[in-house]
Order: C-alpha cells, then sequence, then structure tokens
C-alpha cells in the first residue's frame, strides 16, 4: 500500500477528511469502518463504474456496513436531471432506508452531484461518502458539498450544499480513465494555479504532461494541491455568499455552463471541456478590461491548448455558431447573476483571480461575436 495523505476541510461539526492515495478502494471497508458501523450503505454507481469498481468496494464494505445495496445510474451528464433525481429517489427508498443509512457515490461528477443531492433530500438528510473516480470529480466536485441536478434552464439550477462525511481518492482508478475524461478533470487542476496560485500553474506548465501520461506521484501531488485548495476555499466561505471567496472557484464556469447548456449536455461537451474554453475567454475578458495582460490570458490559452484542451468557441460548437446573444441568455440564468448582472471572474493577473459584477456587457458582446464564415 503506497501513502496515503490526508487534507482536512475545516467546518467545524461538518469538517470531514479527504483521503488521498492508490488502492483506497480495495481499503474502503477499513477507511470507512467508523462511519459505517451498525449502518445500512447504499452505494450508488454509474453503469460504466459499476463494471470497474463496484465489485470491489461491495466486497470490501461487507461485514463492515449492516448492509450494503448497490444502484446503479445511467453514465453521463443527461442523468443529473429532475428525473433522474426521481428514480433514484424512488429506488432509494424501495431498498427500505433509515435516517443512519448512509449513502457512498462511486464515480464522476455526475454521480457525485446526483446521489449526493439524493442524499441531501432523502429523509431529509442522509450521510453521505464521495468516492470519486474521475479526476475531474476528485479535484474539485466530490469537496466542498455542491450537489444538484440540471435543468431546462440551465447547469445545477436546483440543488443544495450537503457535505459528505468523508472523501476517499483513489489514485490508481485514474488508469482506466479515457484520455478524454482526463484532459477535462486537468482542466480544473489548471483552474487553481490560475485563480489563486501561480507557482502551481508554473508546475503544471512544466509536469502537466507527466500528470496525464500517468506518473503517479505527479498525479498525487496535483490532486493534493487541488484539494488543499479547495478545502480552504470552501472552509472560508462554505455556501458561496454574495462577494465571498468561494465564487472564485467558478472561474471559467460563467462562460462555461452558458457553454454545456448550449451543447445540451450530450455527451459533445464535458463539463471540464466547457470550463477549459471558458477560462480562456474569462482570461481574455480580463485582458480587454485590464490590469490582466494579454500575455497572462494568452499563456492561460498556451498552457491549455499544449495539453490538448478546448481554447476558443469554434473548438467547441462543432460549427453550430453560438452568437452572444445565445450564451449571454444563458448567462443571465447564473446563480452568481444578480438583478439581472452577469457576475464574471476574471483575473488580475494569472494566478490571481478577482470577482466582477460591473462588467459592461457590449464588452462581452464583443468578446464572443464571431464573423460567420462565408
Ligand atoms: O465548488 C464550487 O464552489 C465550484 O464552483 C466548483 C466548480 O468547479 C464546480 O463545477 C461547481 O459544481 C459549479 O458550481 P455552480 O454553483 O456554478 O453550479
Amino acid at each position: 500500500m503506497s501513502a496515503v495523505e490526508t487534507v482536512e476541510v475545516a467546518l467545524a461539526d461538518r469538517s470531514y477528511a479527504i483521503r488521498v492515495g492508490a488502492g483506497l478502494i480495495d481499503r474502503a471497508g477499513e477507511e470507512l469502518a467508523d462511519l459505517l458501523a451498525g449502518r445500512k450503505a447504499v452505494v450508488v454507481a454509474d453503469e460504466t463504474v459499476a463494471g470497474l469498481h463496484l465489485p470491489a468496494l461491495v466486497r470490501g464494505l461487507t461485514g463492515v456496513a449492516r448492509s450494503v445495496d448497490a444502484l446503479t445510474v445511467p453514465a453521463g451528464e443527461s442523468a443529473k436531471s429532475m428525473d433522474g433525481l426521481a428514480d433514484l429517489l424512488d429506488r432509494m427508498l424501495a431498498l427500505g432506508i433509515d435516517r443512519r443509512t448512509v449513502v457512498i457515490a462511486l464515480g464522476g461528477g455526475v454521480t457525485g452531484d446526483l446521489a449526493g443531492f439524493a442524499a441531501a433530500v432523502a429523509l431529509r438528510g442522509l450521510d453521505f461518502v464521495q468516492i470519486p473516480t474521475t479526476l475531474l470529480a476528485q479535484v474539485d466536485s466530490s469537496v466542498g458539498g455542491k450537489t444538484g441536478v440540471n435543468t431546462r434552464h440551465g447547469k445545477n439550477l436546483v440543488g443544495a450544499f450537503h457535505q459528505p462525511r468523508r472523501v476517499l481518492i483513489d489514485t490508481a482508478v485514474l488508469d482506466t480513465l479515457p484520455r478524454r475524461e482526463l484532459l477535462a478533470g486537468y482542466a480544473e487542476v489548471v483552474k487553481y494555479g490560475a485563480i489563486g496560485d501561480l507557482e502551481f500553474f508554473q508546475w503544471l506548465e512544466a509536469n502537466g504532461r507527466r500528470l496525464l501520461d500517468g506518473d503517479a506521484d505527479a498525479r498525487r501531488h496535483a490532486i493534493v494541491v487541488s484539494c488543499r485548495a479547495k478545502a480552504a476555499v470552501v472552509a472560508a466561505d462554505e455556501r458561496e455568499t454574495a462577494g465571498g471567496p468561494r465564487a472564485l472557484l467558478n472561474f471559467g464556469h460563467t462562460f462555461g455552463h452558458a457553454l454545456e447548456a448550449m451543447a445540451g449536455y450530450d455527451g459533445s461537451l464535458l463539463h471540464g471541456e466547457g470550463v477549459a474554453a471558458g477560462m480562456v475567454l474569462a482570461a481574455r475578458l480580463s485582458a480587454r478590461l485590464g490590469p490582466c495582460t494579454g500575455q497572462d490570458a494568452e499563456r492561460l490559452a498556451a498552457h491549455l491548448s499544449a495539453v490538448g484542451l478546448p481554447t476558443g468557441l469554434d473548438q467547441v460548437d462543432a460549427g453550430r455558431h453560438w452568437t452572444a446573444e445565445h450564451l449571454i441568455g444563458h448567462m443571465v440564468k447564473d446563480k452568481k447573476a444578480l438583478d439581472g448582472r452577469i457576475v464574471f471572474v476574471l483575473l488580475e493577473r494569472l494566478g490571481h483571480a478577482v470577482v466582477r459584477g460591473d462588467v459592461d456587457r457590449a464588452a462581452v458582446s464583443a468578446l464572443l461575436d464571431r464573423p460567420r464564415a462565408a
């Protein structure tokens, strides 16, 4: 067993540990024994992950929890819907859950957000554990308690803050993750460097490829640094108060969520791909407004592009030519928007982000307007 590192999320009586190491799914019984003793466990996994990691997890938890049931949900963003939630709750209730039942989300961001929201509302709130199996979920969505589903009005528009009781990050599962998914998660890793840690961004410029190519030390380092950064922000501003620091984690997401909504959650644009293109748009908007420089914005774009992530509208709209009007129509529904004003997370410089509610819509339109190909 290789080393396991612990990152604490300090939230008074809702504090929890994020455990990071290779092989943690195999050791889940031991890792979760204190939480599960005498209680029912319901594992929720998506269909792809169920085929890969569910048997080992159920084996490990059997005899530790009072009973272990497993439910599967479809893979992909479209599962994160009101219908998907209703179906999952129905199946959980049919299992005879009680208020001591622990829900365990095994999978990527979609599974964690959906199962976490189901745990938040079933019997008015059940304990839950996150076992994220994608890089994106490991460095971002499994930490911080944002749970929810998408609606036809946009991404994550219905949900709840519901903190997990523990997060188990098994870095070995990344070995079976498709490259495209790995890259999408890498966008969120880069985000931490861009918004608050220039030194980490520089490290990623030098080591990002090692991480993507499977170097275990580089992976663990990037995951631990990312989780530490997220844990600090969440501890400072758990519920994303207006003007509070948690909104900084939304860098790239105002544009990114609009891109995802335009794409229709059909798998053609992954969340992390939308965030990558969204971060570049936000950085270029920052450079237009200052004081961020064009060099900083293009340095971010260059790194994302070098690893193979999309950095422009043309790369994400697959010839559908989304207009500024289309995208702004989605951005005004963003949860950060206040009194009809879109709130952006912009860069003051690479490594330092700020929240801005005073951005002129004409500047956003000018950034998004593209000449139509003849
Ligand atoms: O945890 C947060 O806070 C974030 O904003 C992290 C984001 O990377 C993540 O995608 C989050 O789920 C987006 O939240 P939303 O409030 O913009 O829906």
